[in-house]
């Protein structure tokens, strides 16, 4: 086997990176990244590693989630923010109610490179190259635009490096102060069936942390009841630009990709001899892969010891996206095999990306009972096989948006133009994604 470097990918085959058309121009880039400052320390992927570590042992849930794809268009606070406070108020559902630890894992700063179907997107008979992220090319269906363009990687880096900079302030300057649980309600609440249920969790909350105040346990003695930690992940597709943000690490001397704390791979680049499966298996963060239903069990096992030989925990999540009609025939005998040959991995389910359908509106939708079935089957096959459901990975956002049909509010096919703005797969908005933290809750219980 040859020996691993942080350049050894480049003499694998590889899936799903666009050509550029100046090559000097790309190297250019590529050395002005590896000699940018880091968006993240490698102590602090150790301290996801941990608590990953904790997961896969049943002692935690992991919940990772936020956009498809980042935009540049859309890059501002107040969307940064919504996202933020939902992924931490579908936190506290969980870990009150479900009394249980959450990772939580932002889909953020730094998610902007989508592998796809079809290398070339056809709208009115005129045929052009897909978009494949704001990092690459640009979703305007013009001929200039969607040709890739390396200088896109210097803007992804300073979207990410301001992104991370914000929900740093939030999780440590207050906003996640948990006296504040009940102004974290947003005017979508407003009329939601689980507004009640949720307003009753906030009071409980208080009362408690009330009751810790008497009793000496404030912000001042417990730093958690005033912070939080969030931690940040991306599908590490665009290896020109993951190689140049990966660092060694001076405290270990080990390589650490430095351009979020968490990475995975995608479903349609996870091929074992390949060189996503190639750069992830020497860098040290703690990873991901995608696992859809078309993965067998000797396939599986193969692919577990590339990715973590040494078999460690928290190092390597298996996100399972098997879609609700596949899932019961395929996932039962993986949680099988994997429990019998002993390996040590996180359980994630990605409720989203196997029930993606294309709306008689035309729009590319998913239906929430589909994503709900999908996370409630994962949780039976998890009780019914003895190994622990560890966590989801989900598509969504704190915005108002419609483009998953279903929920509370029953949107349908015809209400998809109201607000569909995604720039690729569409997301889950507040409302449905506080109904589904409800139902994570129920099962992570302990019993
Ligand atoms: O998010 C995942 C993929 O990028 C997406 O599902 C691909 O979509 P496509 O089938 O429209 O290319
Ligand atoms: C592309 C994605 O998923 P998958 O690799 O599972 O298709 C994604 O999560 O953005």
């Amino acid at each position: 086997m040859s020996q691993w470097s942080i350049d050894s990918w480049r003499n694998k085959p590889i899936l799903q990176q666009p050509t550029y058309p100046n090559q000097a121009e790309l190297e250019s880039v590529e050395k002005q990244l590896a000699t940018n400052p880091p968006l993240v320390f490698a102590a602090e992927t150790r301290d996801l590693r941990a608590q990953l570590a904790n997961v896969s042992q049943g002692k935690g849930f992991l919940l990772q989630g936020g956009d498809c794809a980042e935009s540049f268009a859309e890059f501002n606070a107040p969307k940064i923010r919504d996202t933020f406070k939902v992924m931490l108020q579908m936190a506290i559902v969980m870990t009150y109610s479900g009394r249980c630890p959450v990772t939580k894992v932002a889909r953020m700063a730094g998610q902007y490179a989508k592998p796809r179907s079809g290398d070339m997107e056809t709208i009115d008979g005129v045929s052009l190259p897909s978009y494949r992220g704001d990092i690459i090319n640009s979703f305007e269906f013009t001929e200039a635009a969607r040709v890739p363009d390396p200088k896109r990687m210097l803007h992804a880096y300073n979207n990410s490096a301001a992104t991370l900079n914000l929900l740093r302030a939030f999780a440590q300057g207050g906003l996640a102060d948990l006296k504040e649980v009940n102004r974290w309600n947003m005017g979508f609440l407003e009329g939601n069936p689980l507004a009640a249920r949720y307003e009753n969790l906030c009071n409980q909350i208080q009362n408690a942390l009330e009751f810790m105040d008497v009793i000496g346990i404030n912000k001042t003695t417990h730093s958690t009841l005033h912070e939080t930690s969030l931690f940040t992940s991306h599908e590490a597709l665009l290896l020109n630009y993951e190689q140049a943000l990966t660092r060694i690490d001076t405290l270990t001397g080990k390589p650490y990709n430095c351009s979020a704390h968490m990475l995975w791979i995608g479903e349609r680049t996870r091929q074992l001899d390949h060189a996503h499966v190639e750069f992830f298996s020497g860098i040290h963060n703690p990873i991901g892969v995608k696992i859809g239903p078309s993965m067998d069990g000797d396939e599986l096992i193969r692919l577990i010891d590339a990715l973590n030989p040494h078999n460690d925990h928290g190092r390597l999540t298996l996100i399972t996206r098997m879609g609700a009609d596949t899932l019961a025939d395929k996932l039962p005998a993986l949680l099988r095999r994997v429990k019998a040959e002993g390996r040590n991995v996180v359980w994630s389910s990605d409720p989203m990306h196997g029930n993606t359908f294309k709306a008689s509106s035309g729009f590319k939708t998913r239906n929430f009972d589909a994503i709900l079935s999908e996370i409630q089957q994962f949780f039976t096959a998890h009780e019914q096989e003895g190994t622990h459901a560890g966590g989801v990975h989900l598509e969504m956002t704190g915005q108002h948006v419609t483009e998953c049909t279903g929920g509370a509010y029953q949107i349908s096919d015809d209400d998809l133009a109201q607000a569909y703005q995604t720039q690729c797969d569409p997301r889950l908005n507040a409302d449905q994604v506080l109904e589904m933290a409800f139902l994570i809750a129920d099962h992570i219980k302990p019993k």
